[in-house]
C-alpha cells in the first residue's frame, strides 16, 4: 500500500543491530509497555472504534450541514491539523459557492483573522467546533471567547445547539463551558495524544461535516493497523522508514526534508512536522522536521538542498495517480518553445521533475527516502496518516524517547502566562 526506497544500501540498515532494536520496539509497542504506554490508544483504534461512536460522528456532520452554511472548527496543534490536512488533501483547489465550508481559528492570534472571519460568515448561517484536549490552551480560548460572543449576539438561546465541544471526559476550563451551557461534546480519549487524535472525534467531526467519507478513511486507517503490526523489516514501510531515518540520524543528517509535488498534500506536511518535532525533539535528539512543495521550492530552496550544509535528509512523498490532470498539448506557433511536451500530461511532468531532483540532489550529497501512495482519496489518506503515526512510534523509540509527550512546549508558555500576569503567575 505504501512503498518506501532508500537510495542508499537499504540491507545494510536491515541487517543491522538495528533490526533487533526494533523487534523489541515491536513487542513492547504492541504489548502496550515501554515510556508513554498510556497513550497509545491510536494503536488499535481503528480496530477498537463502534458502530455508535461512528453514527453518533456522522449524524452530528449532518445536522451541522443542515443547520449552517459554514462550521468554524476551533483549535491549534493536534486539535487543529489533522482534520485540516485530510481536507485540505480532499477537497477541490477552488470551488465556486460551495454549499458547505469549514474553515479554522484559533491556530493563532491574529485580530484581523477572526475580525475578517466574523465578518465574512454574516449573511451565512454557523455551527462552531471547538477542539481541545486539555481545554485550557489560550489560543482556541481566545477565539472562543470572541466567536462564543458573536454566536449569543447572532443566535440568543439557539446559539448552543450550533456549538459542539471536543474535549477532555473530565476536565478543563472547555468542559466546564460546555455543561454549563448545554453544548453537544464529544471526547478525546485519555489515551490518544493530540497529534495522534485524527482519527477520533477531534478529527472525525470536521471531516464528515467537510463532506468526507469518513469510513474509508478509517477504513484505510484499519488496512494500516492490520498490515503495519507484523515484524517483516524488510516489507513493513512504517518499521523500514523508521530504520532508515534513524540510521541517517546517526551519520549526522539531522534535518529532514518532507518534499511532495502536490499542494493539496501541504497540511499533510504540517501535520507531520508537528508529530515528529513534538514526538522525537527532546533531550537534544531528534530530526529536525522541514518540508518543501516542488517544483515551487526548487526555485527557492533547491539551491541549499543541492548545495548547503550537508546534514539533510530528503524524503520524497510521491502520488502514483493523478487525480485530474491537463495535458500539454501542440500550439501552432510554439512561441512559448513548450511543443516538445505535447503529450506530457502535468502528472507526467511532475514524475520526470521527482526523477530530476532526486538525481540531482542525491549527486549534492542528500541521501533519500522515496514514499509512494498510489493516490489521494479517503482510504489512501486514512493509511498514510496511521503509517505515520506508526512510524513516529518506532523513530522515537530508537531515540530512546517517549513519543507521547512535549515538556518542551512548557517553558514559553509559562513566560507568556508571567509577562500577562495570569492569575497564579504574577507573583513568579
Ligand atoms: O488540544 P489542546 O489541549 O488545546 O492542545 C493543543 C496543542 O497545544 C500544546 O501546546 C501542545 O504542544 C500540542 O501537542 C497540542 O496539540
Amino acid at each position: 500500500m505504501i512503498n518506501v526506497t532508500y537510495s542508499g544500501n537499504e540491507q545494510e540498515i536491515l541487517n543491522s543491530q538495528k533490526v533487533s532494536r526494533l523487534q523489541s520496539i515491536h513487542d513492547n509497542l504492541y504489548a502496550k509497555k515501554g515510556a508513554g504506554h498510556d497513550f497509545l490508544g491510536w494503536l488499535d483504534w481503528p480496530s477498537n472504534l463502534s458502530d455508535s461512536f461512528l453514527q453518533n460522528i456522522k449524524d452530528t456532520a449532518e445536522e451541522i450541514q443542515k443547520q449552517a452554511d459554514v462550521l468554524i472548527v476551533i483549535g491549534i496543534g493536534g486539535s487543529y491539523l489533522g482534520a485540516k490536512a485530510v481536507i485540505e488533501a480532499l477537497k477541490p483547489h477552488f470551488e465556486k459557492n460551495p454549499q458547505f465550508e469549514v474553515l479554522f481559528a484559533g491556530q493563532h492570534v491574529s485580530g484581523a483573522y477572526l475580525k475578517q472571519l466574523m465578518n465574512y460568515v454574516e449573511d451565512k448561517e454557523v455551527a462552531i467546533n471547538v477542539i481541545s484536549k486539555s481545554g485550557t490552551t489560550t489560543e482556541p480560548a481566545i477565539a472562543f471567547r470572541f466567536l462564543h460572543k458573536y454566536m449569543e449576539d447572532r443566535y440568543g438561546q439557539e446559539a448552543s445547539e450550533r456549538i459542539y465541544v471536543t474535549t477532555d471526559e473530565n476536565k478543563g476550563a472547555l468542559l466546564n463551558l460546555a455543561k454549563d451551557r448545554g453544548f453537544k461534546r464529544f471526547v478525546v480519549p485519555d489515551d490518544v495524544g493530540g497529534r495522534y487524535s485524527v482519527f477520533t472525534a477531534v478529527g472525525l467531526l470536521p471531516i464528515a461535516a467537510a463532506g468526507f467519507d469518513v469510513n474509508q478513511l478509517l477504513k484505510g486507517a484499519k488496512q494500516a493497523e492490520d498490515e503495519l503490526s507484523t515484524f517483516d523489516a524488510e516489507n513493513n514501510p512504517a518499521i523500514k522508514y523508521a530504520a532508515i531515518r534513524h540510521a541517517l540520524y546517526e551519520q549526522g543528517y539531522t534535518n529532514e526534508v518532507l518534499a511532495t509535488f502536490e499542494p493539496k498534500l501541504n497540511y499533510v506536511q504540517e501535520w507531520w512536522k508537528q508529530l515528529y518535532g513534538e514526538s522525537e525533539g527532546k533531550e537534544q535528539k531528534g530530526i529536525f522536521p522541514v518540508s518543501v512543495t516542488y517544483t515551487t521550492d526548487l526555485h527557492s530552496l533547491g539551491q541549499y538542498i543541492q548545495d548547503g550544509k550537508r546534514d539533510l535528509l530528503e524524503s520524497f512523498l510521491i502520488v502514483e495517480e493523478a487525480g485530474e490532470d491537463l495535458e500539454l498539448f501542440e500550439a501552432e506557433q510554439n512561441a512559448d518553445e513548450l511543443n516538445y511536451l505535447a503529450g506530457t500530461s502535468l502528472h507526467d511532468f511532475n514524475l520526470v521533475a521527482y526523477e530530476g531532483t532526486s538525481k540531482a540532489h542525491l549527486s549534492g550529497g542528500v541521501p533519500q527516502i522515496g514514499i509512494r501512495l498510489q493516490k489521494v482519496d479517503e482510504y489512501h489518506i486514512g493509511y498514510l496518516l496511521y503509517f505515520y503515526m506508526l512510524a513516529c512510534a518506532y523513530s522515537s523509540y530508537l531515540l530512546d524517547i517517549n513519543p507521547f509527550n512535549q515538556p518542551g512546549v512548557e517553558e514559553y508558555k509559562t513566560n507568556i502566562f508571567k509577562l500577562l500576569k495570569k492569575p497564579g503567575y504574577e507573583t513568579e
